[in-house]
């Protein structure tokens, strides 16, 4: 599927715009069918975005918002994206949303990945909004290069549902949804900034290996058209 470029003079201008943006495919969700439901990234980058997004005045009550992916911690570590979202998206206005996280106490992180998907199986099918991140690795959600269920992660003939994923890059085992699980988004969005992502992202574009760069995955095989948001 192709992939749209919008570029911002910066970051507090691109936050700004994604986030009028995502309210307003969040709006069409609840008038068409009565509720929405939204996935977003963790990470360093997003944080302007959200603060932006939870001041947007739409039926947060009929939203659901979970995790594209989650690193294998509780939600009071410094580490958790959950913590994360909680901190900058679910406040103010947004503070309304119903938020099902993907991390779960359990015996191992395989039974936490059927807890995660069992509790997420009601939303998602497809995502209103899937908003993705990527690593200097050209990694994306939780598909590091060469990580250890990467096959699995990127099949789009499995079914949804929430995976484990070990790899080098990674630092903690991570849960994370599968491709099958986000490439339908109905407003499937890439969001990075610096010149360094950029560049990471034309050496993506320049190759195929999915292995080495599994972004490559949601470049070239999304169902639904990339939404690429840019700031230096
Ligand atoms: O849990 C995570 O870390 C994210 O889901 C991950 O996929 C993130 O989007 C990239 O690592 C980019 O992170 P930065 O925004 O910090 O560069």
């Amino acid at each position: 599927m192709t992939a749209k470029m919008h570029e911002f003079a910066d970051a507090a201008a691109l936050a700004a715009s994604l986030a009028d943006e995502v309210a307003a495919q969040l709006e069409t969700a609840i008038r068409d069918r009565g509720t929405a439901s939204i996935a977003v990234s963790g990470g360093s980058t997003p944080k302007k975005f959200f603060e932006a997004l939870a001041t947007r005045d739409i039926d947060w009550g009929k939203v659901s918002v979970t995790l594209v992916d989650e690193r294998f911690v509780p939600a009071d570590s410094p580490r958790s994206n959950h913590l994360l979202v909680s901190t900058h998206l679910l406040k103010d206005k947004a503070a309304a949303a119903h938020f099902i996280p993907l991390y779960y106490e359990a015996p191992s992180i395989d039974e936490a990945a059927v807890i995660a998907t069992e509790k997420t199986a009601g939303i998602g099918h497809p995502f209103d909004v899937a908003i993705l991140g990527m690593g200097g690795d050209g990694h994306t959600a939780s598909f590091f290069p060469h990580g250890n269920n990467l096959a699995r992660a990127l099949d789009l003939s499995r079914p949804r549902g929430v995976l484990t994923m070990q790899a080098e890059g990674a630092g903690e085992e991570r849960l994370t949804f599968s491709f099958a699980s986000l490439s339908d988004a109905r407003f499937l969005a890439l969001h990075i900034e610096g010149q360094g992502k950029k560049d990471v992202l034309e050496a993506a574009k320049a190759g195929s290996d999915e292995t080495d760069m599994p972004i490559r995955a949601v470049l070239n095989r999304a169902a639904s058209p990339l939404q690429i948001f840019w700031a230096p």
